[in-house]
């Protein structure tokens, strides 16, 4: 019997695809194949080779290649889609729509071509827009095609909740649900630490600012940064995501997923609670909204299909 590793391309070798391909190399989840254009094949063959030398040290045995070609991703079991520009400082994740929507799109024409079967994973900004774009060029089924944004989002909403409390980040629950745009809704009312409700731990101002901190915290970072958007939360995203699926793990995961019919809305990718395993997302959670926190829903909704709608598909 020979048993074969399992194969994620990450196409996009900047900040995010380097750091993501990295990332599932140091945690041996399978070979990586870095995949970025032609006129950047020596960077990516570097920059790849660069991670495959520190192995040795860090003693992982994935093997990490660079490459512009996509024929030396065929059959990947799992793609993951960061190709494309970031915003920098004044500028909305919106604003990137039109010129990756270009991206997204040739990229998923190789992906239908080399990885047919594969589970696809989309980073690109605006990335439920580009979920949507992705899901349209691919022609997967709707379980094989998820975007990231609630693993960051939530991650950034419970490393708050921590340092208001001066807690362990282990110990916080919470989710965000909906589109990754600064309406965002971090559901307060499933947030707890220890099982005890944040709310009856922290106060309804300083809720308020965390859960409004969140929602634009990827505009803190870009203006921290002043040339670019976050990588190492984004990327440990991805790899959360890629380790649920390429073992089975069965997580209740916030992702980009497309909705028909769920929390009344057709035909859109939102943000949802999942259970993301082997086949990609496998069930969505539909939750009891009150009237106030459906009201925030449906703002975010309508944000998205406002972008969606200039996607041409
Ligand atoms: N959804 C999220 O939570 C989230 C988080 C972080 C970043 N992002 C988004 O991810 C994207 C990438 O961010 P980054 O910081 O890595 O940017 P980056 O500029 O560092 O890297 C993008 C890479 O994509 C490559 N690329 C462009 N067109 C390509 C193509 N057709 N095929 C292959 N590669 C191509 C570029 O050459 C570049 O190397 C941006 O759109 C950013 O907004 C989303
Ligand atoms: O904010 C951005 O533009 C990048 C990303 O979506 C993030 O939330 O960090």
């Amino acid at each position: 019997m020979t048993i074969q590793r399992k194969k994620i391309t990450v196409v996009g070798a900047g900040f995010t695809g380097a750091t993501t391909a990295l990332m599932i190399a140091q945690k041996e989840l399978g070979d990586v194949v870095l995949v970025d254009i032609p006129q950047l094949e020596n960077p990516t063959k570097g920059k790849a080779l660069d991670m495959l030398e520190a192995s040795p040290i860090q003693g992982f045995d994935s093997n990490i290649v660079g490459t512009s070609d996509y024929e030396d991703a065929a059959d990947s079991d799992i793609v993951i889609i960061t190709a494309g520009i970031a915003r920098k400082p004044g500028m909305s994740r919106d604003d990137l729509v039109n010129t990756n929507a270009g991206i997204v799109k040739s990229v998923c024409e190789n992906i239908k071509r080399y990885c047919p079967d594969s589970i696809v994973i989309i980073l690109s900004n605006p990335v439920d827009a580009m979920t949507y774009a992705a899901y349209h060029a691919l022609g997967f089924p709707k379980n094989r095609v998820i975007g990231q944004s609630g693993v960051l989002d939530t991650a950034r909403y419970c490393t708050f909740i921590a340092q208001e409390l001066n807690v362990s980040v282990e110990d916080v629950r919470g989710f965000v649900l909906g589109g990754h745009g600064d309406d965002m809704v971090p559901l307060v009312r499933y947030s707890s630490v220890g099982g005890i409700p944040i709310e009856s731990l922290i106060s309804e101002d300083r809720i308020e600012s965390i859960v409004e901190r969140t929602r634009v915290g990827g505009g803190e970072i870009v203006n921290l940064l002043g040339n670019g958007s976050a990588y190492y939360a984004p990327a440990a995203s991805l790899v959360q995501m890629t380790e649920a699926i390429l073992k089975d793990k069965k997580r209740i995961i916030p992702v980009i997923a497309y909705l028909e019919g769920e929390y009344g809305y057709h035909d859109l990718f939102l943000g949802v609670p999942t259970i993301l395993g082997g086949g990609g997302i496998e069930r969505i959670f539909e939750l009891d909204l009150t009237a106030e926190e459906k009201a925030a829903l449906d703002q975010s909704a309508e944000s998205v299909r406002n972008v969606m709608s200039v996607v041409t598909v």
